[in-house]
């Protein structure tokens, strides 16, 4: 799954440099945040199609970037492109709002709506983001659940599904919006073991045919030698290690 993912490059005069990552439908991030005393700066780039893991203890800054990206914080400084449109950028007064921007959010605790059926929490998404009307939102929504094996679970509300099953629904939600960039914070964290084994393959099936960028925050080692093209390491709000 490393299509788009840069490689190595000859410096030649002559050729122009390598594309940047947002022109081709990818994510580019100059982060600067502050929060309290708490400084979040760093580059990141995401290509079309590449996974990338963010690795980093508790306070490192993983969540304040996800939130960042997902525009529920504003940057101070710096300046966030995906696909060729600026999301965020203060010099330029241009901030795109968490709910116009094209960006599919998983949380560890997957936060689907509790009065809702399966099948609604997948059409509301659909519906705020895409604005398509109930029927379609749900013939949608249905497609969803039923390439991700729980088709039969529609009518379900969450108090009814496993973890498992609602970390499934929680991924179609944010799927069935066409995102273009997926974010998943800490997507596993909250599973038991068994279950974690199994949504993680999951995921090892469905991130590589996504043509977003995806970004995954982790604590575990293990998610990310199995579910990213490479890492990004954070420490104290900085890029302390790369590796693919
Ligand atoms: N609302 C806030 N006001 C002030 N500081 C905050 C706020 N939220 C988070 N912080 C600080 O920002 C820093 C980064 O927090 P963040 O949640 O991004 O870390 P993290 O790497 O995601 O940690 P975890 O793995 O525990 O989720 C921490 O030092 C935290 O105390």
């Amino acid at each position: 799954m490393s299509a788009g993912t840069p490689g190595s490059t000859q410096s030649d005069p002559s050729k122009p440099g390598p594309e940047p990552a947002s022109e081709t439908g990818g994510l580019d991030a100059r982060v600067t945040v502050r929060r309290g005393q708490f400084v979040l700066a760093v580059d990141v780039q995401v290509a079309r199609g590449e996974t990338v893991a963010v690795l980093g203890r508790s306070g490192a800054g993983k969540s304040t970037l996800l939130r960042t990206l997902a525009g529920l914080l504003p940057l101070d400084e710096g300046r966030i492109t995906l696909a060729g449109q600026v999301l965020d950028d203060p010099t330029q007064h241009r901030f795109v709002p968490s709910e116009r921007r094209p960006v599919g959010v998983v949380f560890q605790d997957y936060l689907l709506f509790p009065h809702l059926r399966a099948r609604d929490n997948v059409a509301f998404g659909v519906r705020a983001r895409l604005g398509q009307g109930r029927r379609h939102a749900r013939e949608r929504a249905d497609s969803w659940l039923e390439r991700f094996g729980i088709g039969e679970l529609g009518d379900r509300r969450p108090g009814a599904l496993s973890g498992g099953q609602s970390q499934r629904v929680a991924l179609a939600r944010a799927l069935a919006t066409e995102p273009r960039l997926l974010l998943l914070d800490e997507p596993l964290a909250a599973l038991d073991t068994t279950t974690r084994g199994e949504v993680r393959a999951f995921l090892r099936t469905v991130l590589p045919t996504l043509s977003a960028p995806v970004l995954i925050v982790t604590h575990d080692p293990t998610d990310a030698e199995v579910l990213a093209d490479r890492t990004i390491a954070f420490e104290g709000g900085h890029v302390v290690d790369t590796a693919a």
